[in-house]
């Protein structure tokens, strides 16, 4: 039997509409295992991206789950927080040709998208993509991100 993904999910207040609207689209996704809501459960919520963000990045570097899905306004705050936790590569991506080539060049782990940039339909057509694309470690992207993890363990 296939392995199937773990996930979490997390976003902020401005994120989190569309961070629901994904996790749902994901929840109902067989290729999906679990997938883990880390907040904000709603608006009034207003805990700031970081708390958000390396808490899910977090959960990757452990290996509770293989991937994060992250929403704020415009993905940048995510993303900049989740690259901070080690081991983990993060990329914002809002076309559907970059979040493919962020799994199979750069193997990472996870997605961040801006809900004041992109529509739900299409990020639900990225999501539902960005979760079919597998990196292989017998390709010669692996070299090039083994040498961004050399320099994070120097
Ligand atoms: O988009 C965000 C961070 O990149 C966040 O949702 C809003 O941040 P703010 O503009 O600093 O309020």
């Amino acid at each position: 039997m296939k392995h199937a993904m773990k996930i979490a999910v997390a976003a902020d207040n401005a994120g989190v509409a569309l961070k629901n609207e994904l996790r749902d689209l994901l929840r109902a996704d067989g290729r999906i295992a679990e997938v883990r809501d880390l907040g904000v459960p709603d608006a009034a919520d207003d805990r700031a991206y970081p708390l958000l963000g390396i808490a899910a990045a977090e959960a990757v570097a452990a290996g509770e789950v293989e991937r994060a899905l992250l929403v704020c306004g415009t993905g940048i705050g995510m993303c900049i927080s989740a690259n901070k936790v080690p081991g983990v590569r993060a990329t914002v991506a809002h076309d559907s040709y970059s979040a493919e080539r962020s799994v199979k060049s750069n193997d990472c782990q996870v997605l961040t998208m801006g809900a004041r940039v992109i529509g739900p339909e299409l990020a639900k057509r990225i999501v539902t993509e960005w979760i079919g694309h597998v990196f292989d470690p017998e390709s010669a992207s692996a070299a090039k991100v083994a040498r961004i993890s050399d320099y994070e363990q120097a």
